[in-house]
């Protein structure tokens, strides 16, 4: 019972958090997915009104159906456009949502003006509600599902509101659709209120995922696929904004004979020791990732050349923080080796940084290990 009430106050705490820069890049993608997928159902919408006249429609309203076509072609272009710019706009999710939502509520309406059951009865375009809850689960953004049930929730009511007090009851009885009855509303509403949540699990889960596999499981730090993935966007706030990135590429010494001595278990330990160690240096937005077995990438905001200052005053205190093994063995000082490399100077791109991080931790390696290095020889 304590635990099922726990992970609903996670659920519920992760949903309203700003997701993560990469759980943001992942939804930029998806909000692109959802753009393109706008776009080739908004050309199906065009053909609605051309069917329609075949089928002998009054001319009024083939205009106003090829018009409101148009419109909404044009709006999607203009989506498509700015979901290309990736995470360049914050809001566009919200808009695209909003106008996802609104866009059914207006068809509805309109249907209203013509036939009052239309509105409470349509199948058809009421699950565009649905539908915009659901695609709101490819943008990785729990606040978003959140808002964007709540406001379909929120129109539709209110649409059902206005029917029911304004139409004369004598309307609300329609060939084409039937009999417009509360309770039928009521459960509308519900099956809103169910997709939204279910969406919102969705969402919860899919982050739990991306997170998963972007952490490592001995000491919860970043792997390498988190790596790999958050580099290139922290490389174009970079360019964008100006600011110092070095990275350090660290390495435990001799650990296999560490292993060898204290058993995997306390070698694991030793592990983590070394990782609170590293973590007390760090500057806010810093980060610390394991990238292999006993291999670590740090990423600091800061000149190479105070990075290499600050790394060497962490190596020199290693020597006064011995890590006790818990077998009772001799307490053991974890010693490593580091390499720098300066964005851009040493390297544009990740593999490029990589490579000259890792030249220079041979170097220390091959002079005896213990060191920092932050040149070619
Ligand atoms: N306990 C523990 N050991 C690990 C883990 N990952 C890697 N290792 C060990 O780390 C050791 C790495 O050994 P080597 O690559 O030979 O390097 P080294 O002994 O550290 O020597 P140098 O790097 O040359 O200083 C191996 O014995 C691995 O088993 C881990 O998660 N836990």
């Amino acid at each position: 019972m304590l635990a099922s009430m726990q992970g609903l106050k996670d659920l519920v705490a992760r949903l309203l958090a700003r997701p993560d820069e990469i759980m943001l890049s992942l939804g930029a993608g998806g909000e692109l997915l959802v753009a393109r997928l706008r776009a080739l159902l908004s050309l199906l919408i065009l053909a609605m009104p051309l069917i329609a006249a075949l089928g002998g429609a009054k001319s009024s309203e083939v205009v106003i159906g090829l018009a409101l076509a148009v419109f909404v072609n044009l709006m999607a272009q203009i989506w498509l456009a700015l979901a290309r710019r990736q995470l360049r706009y914050g809001w566009l999710p919200y808009a695209t949502g909003t106008y996802d939502v609104s866009l059914t509520t207006l068809v509805l309406v309109l249907l209203a003006l013509g036939d009052p059951v239309a509105a409470t009865n349509s199948i058809v375009v009421w699950c565009f509600y649905l539908i915009a809850i659901a695609i709101t689960a490819l943008r990785n953004d729990g606040r978003l599902t959140l808002y964007v049930s709540a406001l379909a929730l929120l129109q539709y009511a209110l649409l059902v509101a206005v029917v029911f007090s304004l139409a004369p009851h004598e309307t609300l009885v329609s060939i084409d659709y039937g009999t417009a009855s509360i309770a039928t509303q009521v459960e509308r509403l519900l099956v809103i209120l169910m997709m939204g949540l279910l969406t919102s699990v969705i969402v919860y889960r899919m982050q739990r995922l991306v997170e998963m596999s972007g952490n490592d499981g001995l000491t919860g730090l970043p792997n390498r696929a988190w790596l790999l993935q958050g580099m290139p966007r922290m490389f174009e706030t970079i360019r964008n904004d100006g600011g110092s990135l070095t990275l350090a590429l660290l390495d435990l010494d001799r650990f296999k004979r560490i292993n060898d001595e204290i058993g995997h278990r306390d070698g694991d330990r030793a592990i983590r020791h070394f990782v609170a160690a590293v973590n007390e240096i760090l500057q806010e937005k810093e980060r610390l990732v394991r990238i292999g077995g006993q291999e670590f990438v740090v990423l600091m905001h800061c000149p190479i050349g105070s990075a290499w200052e600050r790394l060497d005053r962490l190596r020199r205190s290693m020597g006064d923080r011995p890590f006790l093994p818990e077998s009772g063995r001799d307490p053991q000082v974890i010693t490593f080796s580091g390499g720098l490399a300066a964005f851009p100077v040493d390297g544009g791109h990740v593999s490029a940084l990589l490579g000259s991080a890792d030249r220079r931790l041979q170097l220390a390696k091959r002079d005896g290990r213990n060191r920092v290095v932050a040149r070619d020889a």
